[in-house]
Parts: structure tokens; C-alpha cells; sequence
């Protein structure tokens, strides 16, 4: 059975660095599996280290974004975030009375982790009168303090009696959050003087980090979203806690400017695969007509027919050998640059079956005797040595082509393999699973490099992928080329 996604709204000013804002809220209702919407309030020119200006629409317009969305759109959860001044909390207020979403999450922000100021001090009042329209309120200890019109508390439990102090007076849930306080452990708690458990603890390790622009703005989005289908605030706050510290951990990785940088939102879904790159597949397409030409190769339609002169044969099979030795060395340069041990592993591994096994089957056909190297075979070699040392992701991704397009032809040609035919057991080692097996290893291995790999190392990886399938091609084309 699919859960409904629900439809969260955000009203909030913005942050054009992305980080914190109307922009954070559509990145944590996403993440945290909604549908996000937004009606702004503000717009504000401010970056990770501080805010230049603001800039407010008129009130009447603010009326007209929220019902452009109300008239059409049902609201399953509202998330209430800058609001600015007077008009603007007078505009919002009016508008919850009549819409009456089911889920109001209102965090009260009136200063930036810059500490510039989002709420001009006279709507600190109105902003109060606003609360009881939300199920749940989120302060950081400083708005807390404003709106229990006390001093900011020092110490967690000076913060959950503002929060109880807040909860009973304006009769609405509190999520006190003790980002601001230090200690090695981060408290929050669930306040709500009305329950039965009137505070209910929650604690997380401090994540050691500057990047926590737009954390408070993230939190309560995604409380507002799991809310919407969660229905028990203990609940949603607890599941968008560990989204938000997993969210903590990846912040400082994007490298989004020089002060307090944004979390990142969705690091948990982009490392459990919630977005799939394929590009070694995106390469082995751009090669489709290299290896249309390699199957058509009349060396290669000759070797599964068995009409292939054997001649032209063990010639390939000299050239191949030769070049197993110069493969072996760049698979072994490979495995001296893997920074992984299972990788290192894997390239070594190759190398010692290249020059085993296959080597093995090359005596049987040629006696072993070394021959002069063709120009084709010395280009290809050349080619795989000044990608290895080009550094790890040109070589890996120069040393796939032969494991992929062996393993792809190997295919056919296995099916080709009757008992009688003259090249039997050459055509069964490339058809051999294990082989096959190996290459959509190496394939792994290159898809995490280029994954990993900036953009004009990747270009590099390209370019060293394509230049050693179109070697692989003359390869098999040469014993039959005059
Ligand atoms: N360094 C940190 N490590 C882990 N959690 C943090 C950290 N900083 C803030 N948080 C959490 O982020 C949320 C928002 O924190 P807080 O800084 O108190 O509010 P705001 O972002 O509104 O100023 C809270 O749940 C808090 O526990
Ligand atoms: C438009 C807008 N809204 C809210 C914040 C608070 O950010 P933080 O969550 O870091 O306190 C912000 N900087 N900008």
C-alpha cells in the first residue's frame, strides 16, 4: 500500500543561498517525503554569513499567494516561518482562521544564526497572538525567551521552563531546541503543558559542525510533513530529528560558502540510492557504434562461425598475449593507486588471472614464445600505461573496455561453441560467468570513481573509456587487415 504524499505548504521568507528559508523548506519536505509548497513573505538578500536586506510585498499580495494555493490546492500541513512585521502577521493570522489547516507548525524566527534580526521588534507582540493558530511551536532559546518575555536561559532547564511557562500560556504545544546551548549532546524536548507527559525528552549527539544555517527552518518543515500523516507530534519530531542530524553530518561537504553553511537535505536518500547516476551505462551507449563495428568484424564473425583461418587466429592470440603482459602491469598500477583495499584487491586479483590463466591458454595454442609486438597492440598498451598514470580514475576507467566488450562478445561467441567447434575452448573461457562476473565488478568499481570524480575528471574518464574501446576494435580487426 503507498502512503498518501502529503501537500505541505510553507510560508516564508527566502534565502537565496538555499540554505535556510522558504528554499530549506521545499528541500526538507522533499527529503522528508511531501509534496512542498510556498508562499513568501519576505524576500531577503542573504547568504550563509549574514543579511543585507529585506525586502516585504505588499500585504494584499501576501493575501493573494495564500489563496491562489487554498482555492485550489487541499493543504494537508502548513509550515509558518519568517514573518517579518505586523501586516504581514495580520494577513497570515486572518488566513489560518478561515482555511483551518489540520497541521500548523509555526516557527517563530526573528533572528538568523548570523544573529541579523527577521522580525522588526514591534510584531513581537502580534507574533505571540499568532501562536495559538499552530499545533506546535518550534523557538530556538533566544525566541524562546522572547516570547516567555524573560532573558535567554543559560542552561537546559531554565529552557523547559520558559517552554512550559510558553505552552500554558498561549496554550500551544512548544518543541524547545537546545541547538544554542553546548555540551556534547544537543536536548530538545516536546512541551505541552496540557498533556499527560507534559515534557518528553529527546537528545541527539552534537554533530561537530558549522553548517547549521537554516537547521531551525529544516526541523520544522519536516516536523509539518510527517505530522501530516503521523498525526502524534512525539513521533514526527523524533523521525525529523534523525533525518536532520544525518542532514548535520553531510552539511560541511557541500561547501556552500564561507560562514555557517546549509545542511545537506538529502545526503541519507543520495547515499541509499535515492538517486541512481549510471554513467559507465551512459558511456556504453555513446560507444554503440564502436561495437556494432566490433561484432561485424569479419575476424569476429569468422571466430563463431568457425571459418576463421587459423592463421589469423593464433596471430591474435600471439598480439593478445603480449598484450595480457602490458594489461597485467596497468592492472597492478591500478591496484598500487587504490585508495580502497577491496579495490586494490580486485585489480591485483585481475592481474594475476591475466597472466595465469589466460596465458595458460595462450601456450596451448602458440607454445608461449614471445613475438614482436604489432603497432596495434604497442598503440592500445601505450594508450592503458599513460591513462594509469594519468592517475587512478583515467586507468580504471581506460582497463574497463576489455573486461566489458570481452565479457559482452564472450557472450555470443559461448553460444557459437557446439562441441565440434575449432575454437571451443577459447570461446568458453570468455563465456565463463565468472568472467562476467569480474566485469560487472570493474564496472562497479569505475561507477563509483566517476560518480565521485569532479566534472572534467569524468570528462578525462570518457575520453580514456572511448579511446580504449576503439583500440579493442582494431584489435580484433588486425589479423585480418592487410
Ligand atoms: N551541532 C548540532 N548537532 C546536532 N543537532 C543540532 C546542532 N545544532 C542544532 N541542532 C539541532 O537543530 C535543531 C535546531 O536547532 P537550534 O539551533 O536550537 O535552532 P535554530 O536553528 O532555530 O536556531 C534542533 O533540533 C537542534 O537540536
Ligand atoms: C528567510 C529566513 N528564514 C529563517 C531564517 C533563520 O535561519 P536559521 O534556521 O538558521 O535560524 C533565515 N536565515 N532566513
Amino acid at each position: 500500500m503507498t502512503r498518501a504524499i502529503p501537500r505541505v505548504l510553507s510560508i516564508a521568507g527566502t534565502d537565496p543561498t538555499g540554505g535556510a528559508g522558504i528554499q530549506a523548506d521545499l528541500k526538507s519536505i522533499a527529503a522528508n517525503g511531501g509534496y512542498g509548497m510556498a508562499v513568501v513573505t519576505a524576500l531577503v538578500a542573504q547568504n550563509t554569513q549574514g543579511v543585507r536586506s529585506v525586502h516585504t510585498p505588499p500585504a494584499a499580495f501576501l493575501r493573494e499567494q495564500l489563496e491562489a494555493v487554498s482555492d485550489d490546492v487541499a493543504i494537508d500541513a502548513v509550515k509558518i516561518g519568517m514573518l517579518g512585521d505586523v501586516a504581514t502577521i495580520e494577513v497570515v493570522g486572518e488566513w489560518l482562521g478561515r482555511v483551518r489547516p489540520r497541521v500548523v507548525v509555526l516557527d517563530p524566527v526573528m533572528v538568523a544564526t548570523s544573529g541579523d534580526r527577521l522580525l522588526v521588534p514591534e510584531a513581537e507582540q502580534a507574533l505571540r497572538e499568532l501562536l495559538p493558530s499552530a499545533g506546535l511551536i518550534t523557538p530556538n532559546v533566544p525566541e524562546l525567551a522572547v516570547l516567555a518575555d524573560e532573558e535567554p536561559a543559560r542552561d537546559w532547564d531554565a529552557v523547559v521552563a520558559q517552554a512550559l511557562a510558553v505552552s500554558r500560556g498561549w496554550g500551544v504545544a512548544v518543541l524547545a531546541k537546545g541547538g544554542h546551548l553546548d555540551g556534547d549532546l544537543v536536548h530538545d524536548a516536546l512541551v505541552d503543558a496540557a498533556a499527560d507527559v507534559p515534557v518528553r525528552a529527546l537528545v541527539a549527539p552534537r554533530v561537530d559542525t558549522t553548517a547549521t544555517h537554516g537547521t531551525g527552518c529544516s526541523l520544522s518543515s519536516a516536523v509539518a510533513t510527517w505530522q501530516a500523516s503521523e498525526d502524534d507530534w512525539f513521533v514526527s519530531v523524533d523521525r525529523s530529528k534523525q533525518w536532520l542530524t544525518e542532514s548535520l553530518r553531510h552539511g560541511a561537504a557541500l561547501r556552500v560558502g564561507e560562514g555557517h553553511g546549509p545542511v545537506s537535505h538529502f545526503a541519507g536518500l543520495w547515499s541509499r540510492g535515492g538517486v541512481r547516476t549510471d554513467v559507465t551505462g551512459e558511456w556504453w551507449e555513446r560507444i554503440a557504434e564502436v561495437r556494432a563495428g566490433t561484432d561485424a568484424d569479419p575476424f569476429l564473425t569468422g571466430l563463431a562461425a568457425g571459418t576463421l583461418p587459423r592463421g589469423a587466429f593464433t596471430e591474435y592470440l600471439a598480439q593478445d598475449a603480449e598484450y595480457l603482459h602490458g594489461y597485467a602491469e596497468v592492472l597492478s598500477a591500478a591496484s598500487a593507486l587504490a585508495a580502497d583495499a577491496a579495490e586494490r584487491a580486485f585489480w591485483s586479483k585481475g592481474a594475476a588471472e591475466c597472466l595465469e590463466e589466460e596465458l595458460r591458454l595462450h601456450e596451448s595454442w602458440t607454445g608461449g614464445g614471445r613475438v614482436e609486438v604489432s603497432p596495434t597492440c604497442e598503440a592500445y598498451v601505450t594508450h592503458l600505461r599513460s591513462s594509469v598514470e594519468a592517475g587512478y580514475a583515467e586507468g580504471v576507467a581506460a582497463v574497463l573496455p576489455c573486461y566489458w566488450m570481452y565479457a559482452d562478445i564472450g557472450l555470443r561467441l559461448a553460444a557459437a561453441a557446439t562441441d565440434e567447434h575449432p575454437y571451443r575452448d577459447w570461446l568458453v573461457t570468455y563465456g565463463d560467468p565468472s568472467f562476467a562476473e569480474a566485469a560487472a565488478h570493474a564496472r562497479a568499481i569505475v561507477e563509483r570513481v566517476a560518480r565521485d570524480a569532479d566534472p572534467a575528471t569524468r570528462e578525462r574518464m570518457w575520453q580514456a573509456f572511448r579511446t580504449s574501446a576503439q583500440h579493442e576494435r582494431a584489435f580484433f580487426a588486425a589479423p585480418l587487415t592487410p
